[in-house]
């Protein structure tokens, strides 16, 4: 079998990606909460689950495997005793730990599910009212009575781009920033370790989630079979950047890395809300993150020749894509077409954050108008997607795949 991960650029035919359905945990949203689960309203579920049915849709016409992250989960925890590490794993990340009382019947009433529906009960969270005959503890009596949960819904799964990266023929598995999603990178590592397809392939592991220094795909762009781009953001560090580039030099086909500093925000939380590459010479970018005279902190990453990484600075975004991606020239087209209201609201619409099916072929959203008409403008294939819903979650269509598999270019 060839390896089930090949990912050595941004836009090669993209072969298999992995998805996940929103479920019941966008259901389990309540307004008090939102902000600390990095969700901007709450979607409505029936009409999020229809959008991204038709965004699976969309891909499978053209000839793209889907595969869902709550199936590889479940056909990876068939064992018993898989599914007792994993869950005793959860619970202590849940902040149950194991000697308190209600781990073992969280753990007891999650094990009497079959694993599919064990997956999707822990993507959406354990109500207190689910779980009966249990004593309150101090935190219930005196801190917060009222709250509803034992186990926190993950409303963020639906975008399966940021809790892993398929780099070349293996993965980073990431220490996610926040805790609203700190739990999620551990179902690849529990993938990559059980299941038939995964675990005997000797795939990589670039970073795994327990390594200090935090990192989410979103910000990890595959430029080609060598160069990466990895932002500097709201929710990747330099040291985990410094950290990849040491584990990649020397053991892989990567020796550069475009260090990209964005501005630390929700709205930019990673580099492909602002910057993604769509064919051979031509990436979507928001014109807000460079400077008037066009500039942008870049770090630009490579083997010193003794072993450690050697770093140079530079500004121009332009000159360092054509110098490093040799490229003669170079189409930046900009998001909402630069207009001062149109970009600023498709970017928060996730405008830049397309996702490439093949050179010069994307999927986006169908709200951002402006942009799309633009990218067919500059000859790129768009199919849209409906968005109402989805974008809710303040994620776009490169945000909500995974690609495991691309052909090469
Ligand atoms: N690759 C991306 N841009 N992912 C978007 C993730 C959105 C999610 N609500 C979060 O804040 O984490």
């Amino acid at each position: 079998m060839s390896s089930p991960i090949h990912i050595y650029s941004e836009i090669g035919k993209l072969k298999t990606v992995m998805l996940h359905r929103p479920g019941k945990e966008l259901e389990n949203l309540s307004p008090d909460i939102l902000n600390r689960m990095l969700i901007d309203d709450i979607p409505y579920l029936k009409i999020a689950q229809e959008e991204h049915d038709y965004f699976a849709q969309t891909l499978k016409k053209q000839g793209i495997h889907v595969v869902y992250l709550e199936d590889l989960l479940a056909e990876s925890l068939v064992k018993k005793e898989t599914r007792i590490n994993f869950l005793d794993k959860l619970l202590e990340e849940s902040g149950i730990k194991n000697n308190d009382p209600l781990h073992q019947l969280l753990l007891e009433y999650l094990l009497n599910m079959p694993p599919k529906l064990m997956v999707k009960q822990v993507i959406a969270g354990i109500k207190k009212s689910e779980i009966k005959n249990v004593e309150p503890t101090l935190a219930d009596l005196a801190e917060d009575p009222d709250y509803p949960f034992y186990m926190d819904p993950m409303p963020n799964v639906y975008f399966t781009r940021d809790q892993q990266a398929a780099i070349g023929n293996g993965m980073t598995i990431n220490r996610m920033t926040f805790r609203a999603r700190r739990r999620e990178s551990l179902f690849m590592k529990t993938i990559l370790e059980h299941h038939p397809d995964f675990k005997d392939q000797d795939i990589p592991i670039w970073r795994d989630r327990d390594t200090h220094g935090r990192i989410e795909g979103g910000d990890e762009l595959i430029l080609n079979n060598h160069v990466l781009a990895v932002g500097i953001s709201q929710r990747t560090s330099a040291t985990a950047i410094s950290d990849l580039a040491r584990n990649l030099f020397g053991h892989s086909s990567f020796d550069t890395i475009l260090a990209i500093k964005i501005p630390h925000s929700h709205a930019m939380m990673h580099l492909d809300t602002v910057f993604t590459m769509i064919n051979y010479d031509q990436f979507t970018v928001n014109p807000f993150i460079l400077t008037k005279s066009g500039k942008i902190d870049i770090y630009v990453l490579q083997p010193d020749g003794k072993g450690d990484v050697r770093i140079t600075p530079r500004n121009d975004l332009l000159a360092v894509l054509k110098e490093y991606l040799h490229l003669s020239e170079i189409d930046l087209i900009p998001t909402g077409g630069a207009d001062p209201i149109a970009a600023p609201r498709e970017q928060w619409n996730d405008g830049s954050n397309t996702l490439a099916i093949a050179p010069g072929e994307v999927v986006t959203y169908d709200r951002n108008y402006v942009s799309n008409d633009l990218l067919r403008k500059h000859g790129i294939l768009v199919h849209e997607v409906r968005s109402s819903e989805l974008s809710r979650g303040r994620g776009g269509p490169r945000c909500m795949s995974c690609p495991l598999v691309r052909e090469d270019l």
